[in-house]
């Protein structure tokens, strides 16, 4: 039985006076039914996993650099974010792909660096409404699949997110039948690679996730939980989240 997890992306939001609302997810969520992630920009990850520490919300990164240190102007590591108190690093999603022209190599060292720190890796893959409408989704994801995730893949080291780009921050999501229909897709593909691991393996589905559709999709076929962008800022609408997933 797959644990389910709630995992928040805050992206680039949150200044410090929005720790208040990790103050208030860990009031409302003392004993949740799934797995609570809040990940922050690195400058909160410190002071949050401090607030959190002792609860059942673990803190984690947005993205790692592949080396553990060294000269790279901007970049943070997987150590450094363990070390801030992160437990899980979210890698690959769709708006560094886009944004840093991130490639699914450069996402597969990546999840390895965040394996030497001891992080869960959170892997996400997804399609352009381009692709969707060309009737590509499940060859795109097969392929991101494929190239994203190194050797070494286990229920305890990985997570992936399902996020069709068309879906993130726009209020859309595609069908159940097509939510369904990927995941299902993707448990096929990370068994035919990791054979019986891919049993125990979250995949989460993320855009547009909310309180009021998150039981719907959280209740479809392999469907283990939401990575959540907008509606995770907001201590009550997450906690209605996790509620869901619990
Ligand atoms: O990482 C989270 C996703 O990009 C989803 O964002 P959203 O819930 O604001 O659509």
């Amino acid at each position: 039985m797959r644990r389910k997890l709630a995992a928040g992306n805050w992206k680039m939001n949150g200044l410090a006076a929005q720790l208040a609302e990790i103050d208030a997810l860990v009031a409302a969520c003392p004993a949740p039914g799934c797995d609570v992630l809040i990940c922050p920009p690195a400058t909160l990850l410190a002071p949050m996993a401090a607030r959190a520490a002792g609860s059942a919300v673990a803190v984690g990164g947005q993205d790692c650099h592949r080396n553990a240190s060294g000269a790279h102007t901007g970049e943070v590591s997987a150590e450094m974010l363990a070390d801030a108190g992160a437990t899980a690093v979210i890698l690959g999603h769709s708006e560094r792909r886009a944004d840093h022209d991130e490639s699914d190599a450069a996402v597969a060292a990546k999840t390895e660096a965040a394996w030497r720190a001891g992080l869960l890796a959170i892997v996400c893959v997804g399609e352009t409404e381009a692709e969707r409408d060309a009737g590509q989704a499940l060859n795109v994801v097969s392929r991101q699949l494929a190239g994203s995730l190194p050797e070494g893949c286990t229920a305890a080291n990985l997570v992936v997110a399902y996020e069709p780009v068309w879906a993130i921050g726009t209020g859309r999501t595609p069908s159940n039948d097509d939510i369904a229909e990927m995941h299902v897709h993707m448990r096929k593909e990370l068994t035919a690679r990791f054979g019986e691991e891919a049993a125990g393996m979250r995949l989460l589905y993320g855009g547009s996730v909310k309180p009021g559709n998150a039981a719907e999709i959280f209740g479809l076929s392999d469907v283990d939980g939401g990575l959540v962008g907008g509606a995770s800022l907001k201590a009550a609408d997450f906690a209605g989240i996790v509620d869901a997933a619990g």
